[in-house]
């Protein structure tokens, strides 16, 4: 695999766009790059580098000859292509959700598991954007000190929905500044100038999907199947990068400076913990790029526990998806 043909699937979506700019950032070595979106977007062209490329209508017919599939679908429509480019004997790597939990897909943080992508059977998935957030930021320290329990709460972005998520806001901040009156579609109410703890449905216990990913998810990316996660999901105004502000109760007591020292060595992570400048990472700060930014790092007690809490943002189109996917392209390749 010295020279790889990859197709991106969605690559006009927020994910997919991200993905021509990692790929080109990390060099991967590409004979070939093609793009598929729906027939919307059929015809219209992208640049990748220095080259135009015409967007085709992806079909189940599109996946001859192609070595690397990165998949940037909703759930609805990677159920339809996967399964077929998997037949065909692409790799796929997934930014779905349909394969994460299942157990013949590795799901990947390559800062945190790269090896498991080697377990693959056609199929590596992406985890979900908080989760690799979350992950980035804590892995060094769970290494240190194991995490038996976590208190999450995130102030999600509304990329994370889409272009479509981005579109809502713009214009509800357009139509009120115009004294318009605001219909949502794809929020469950208005977004701008509001918050909304509500992202995915919500189960039988009063838990949303988004909510219960962190979980799941966590506990197979760190092979940690003892990990409790409670966690808030909020959707804020924002255009770009999650927030979460993440409680860590630990097996080892770490004292602030402990934990600001492993942070700071902590892969993929930079340490903004300055607090008599108002130094702390902020989303306007932190997005379009691939670091995860740590701050606010103190310590509280909960009963006789004591226990580490910080703060976190990171771009989640970038890091928590797109960039995830080709860095674990860029590991297999590596290490095959
Ligand atoms: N946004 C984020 O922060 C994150 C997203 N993800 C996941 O990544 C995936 C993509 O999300 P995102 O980029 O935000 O979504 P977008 O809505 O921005 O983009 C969706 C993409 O899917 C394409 N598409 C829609 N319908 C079809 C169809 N019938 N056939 C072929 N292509 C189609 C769109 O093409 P067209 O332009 O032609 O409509 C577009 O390229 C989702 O699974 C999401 O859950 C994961 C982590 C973070
Ligand atoms: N649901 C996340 C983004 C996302 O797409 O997550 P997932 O890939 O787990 O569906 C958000 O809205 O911010």
């Amino acid at each position: 695999m010295s020279q790889l043909t990859v197709a991106i699937l969605g690559a006009t979506g927020e994910v997919g766009k991200e993905m021509l700019n990692s790929l080109l950032e990390r060099n991967i070595p590409i004979k070939d790059l093609k793009l598929f979106a729906s027939k919307r977007s059929a015809g219209q062209t992208m640049m990748f580098g220095d080259k135009e490329l015409v967007i085709e209508t992806l079909t189940t017919d599109c996946f001859e000859g192609i070595d690397v599939v990165l998949c940037a679908l909703d759930d609805d429509i990677a159920r339809i292509y996967l399964p077929e480019a998997k037949k065909q004997g692409c790799l796929v790597i997934d930014n779905s959700s349909i394969y994460r939990l299942d157990e013949n897909v590795p799901l990947v943080v390559p800062e945190v598991n790269p090896d498991d992508i080697f377990n693959h059977q056609g199929i590596i998935a992406n985890p979900n954007c908080s989760t690799i957030i979350a992950l980035v930021a804590i892995a060094k320290l769970h290494k240190e000190a194991t995490i038996h329990s976590m208190i999450v709460s995130t102030y999600q972005a509304v990329s994370g929905a889409g272009k479509q998520g981005i579109e809502e806001l713009e214009t509800q901040v357009v139509d009120i500044a115009e004294g318009k009156s605001v219909t949502p579609h794809i929020f469950p109410y208005q977004i701008a100038y509001n918050l909304i703890p509500q992202i995915g449905g919500f189960n039988e216990e009063g838990h949303s999907s988004e909510e219960m990913k962190l979980q799941n998810e966590g506990r197979k990316i760190l092979h940690h199947p003892d990990l409790d996660v409670t966690c808030t999901c909020v959707r804020v105004p924002v255009i770009r990068s999650h927030s979460e502000a993440i409680t860590l109760f630990l097996d080892k007591d770490l004292s602030v400076e402990e934990a600001r020292q492993i942070v700071s060595e902590t892969d993929g992570v930079k340490l903004i913990d300055d607090l008599d400048h108002q130094g702390y990472p902020m989303p306007l700060d932190t997005s379009n790029q691939d670091l995860v930014y740590v701050g606010r790092i103190r310590k509280s007690k909960i009963g006789n526990q004591s226990v580490l809490t910080l703060w976190c943002c990171g771009d989640q189109v970038r890091k928590g998806a797109a960039t995830n996917a080709v860095q674990i392209l860029e590991y297999y390749i590596q290490n095959k």
